[in-house]
């Protein structure tokens, strides 16, 4: 058994497409998909004729931004079973797909391209952006998966049916500082990140001075969140969040394939190194071979 997990929120006009329904239910043959929405009644007839029973969860109030509140709910209704759980493989789908893991206890896998069910396990191909590696994982029991997978449209008739959201009294959301948790590097128009160019923990004084200018939120690369500079939350790339702004500022970073995975999509990337060979330069619009330190200073006193 698995399930689907969707969001159609509509404050945020964020709705997910039949077409990944219908890739799921094309690998899952017992399959059920749960809607998390503030707007139910404008979606019986979509998924009526979607061929997966569909359960929408309503509440007005709902925001699937509330990343703590939505992990919560999904972990109140699902803890008791022992299946796989699967998201879109998108920003928010990762967001509170890794929420419900860590609650859960169970193995997260984003990003999965193909996947192969058989009698004791699940088979996941997720293909490693850039460097045409492809990682098999094996989830045998309960687990939480991202999928981009697209299927066939084919109306066929499905129950659906609609409850309410209620969110657990006994263990409240708890909410964080917003930069603290990371979620706003996922909405940022522009990023500026730090790597180990910045020299210490201090450099990134200034980092921060230049985004509250920008307003921009600032990443970083693991080197830089392992030692503890800024929190992990900050981390970009393979480990870390895939941010998709349209300026990345990349300040002192060498540009491993692991980090430039979460933010080669960026509209466009000016980095700052000293050294001219950087692999950096080549995914770079704009590039500066200089101090990275210097050029925060002189950027802070020109905006
Ligand atoms: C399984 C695995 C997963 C990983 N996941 C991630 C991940 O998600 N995200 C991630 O970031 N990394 C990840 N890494 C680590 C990654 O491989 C790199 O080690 C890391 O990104 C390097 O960080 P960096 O560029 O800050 O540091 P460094 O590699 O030390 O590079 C520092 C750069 O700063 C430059 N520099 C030095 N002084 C200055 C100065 N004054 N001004 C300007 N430039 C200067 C140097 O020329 C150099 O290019 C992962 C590694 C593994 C093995």
């Amino acid at each position: 058994m698995a399930y689907f997990i969707q969001f159609e929120d509509k404050s945020l006009g964020e709705n997910t497409s039949l077409a990944t329904l219908a890739g799921v239910k094309a690998n899952f043959s017992s399959l059920t998909n749960i809607v998390l929405t503030n707007h139910a009644s404008d979606l019986h007839d979509k998924y009526a004729n979607s061929g997966v029973k569909t359960v929408l969860y309503q509440d007005e109030n709902f925001t699937v931004r509330d990343l703590a509140q939505t992990a919560e709910f999904l972990f109140n209704l699902l803890k008791n079973s022992n299946d796989t759980y699967i998201f879109e493989d998108s920003k928010l789908g990762n967001l509170v797909a890794a929420r419900l893991a860590a609650k859960l206890a169970v193995p997260f896998i984003p990003s999965i391209s193909n996947i192969k069910v058989g009698p004791n396990s699940v088979s996941l191909s997720r293909e490693i952006d850039s460097t045409k590696v492809v990682r098999l994982s094996h989830l045998k029991g309960k687990g939480v998966i991202s999928v981009a997978i697209n299927g066939v449209v084919e109306k066929a008739k499905a129950e659906v049916s609609e409850k309410p959201m209620t969110i657990s009294a006994e263990e409240p959301a708890t909410y964080v500082e917003k930069r603290d948790a990371g979620n706003d590097l996922l909405f940022a128009k522009t990023v500026v990140a730090g790597g180990k160019g910045l020299q210490d923990a201090e450099g990134f004084k200034p980092l921060e001075q230049l985004a509250d200018k920008l307003d921009a939120s600032v990443g970083a690369t693991k080197a830089v969140t392992d030692v503890g500079w800024l929190p992990v939350s900050r981390m970009i790339g393979i480990s870390g969040v895939s941010v998709k702004p349209d300026i990345f500022y990349s300040f002192g970073i060498a540009g491993a394939v692991q980090h430039t995975t979460g933010m080669d999509q960026s509209k466009h990337i000016i980095a700052v190194n000293t050294d001219p060979t950087a692999p950096i330069f080549k995914l770079a619009d704009y590039g500066i071979v200089g101090d990275a330190n210097q050029v925060i200073d002189q950027l802070i006193n020109l905006v």
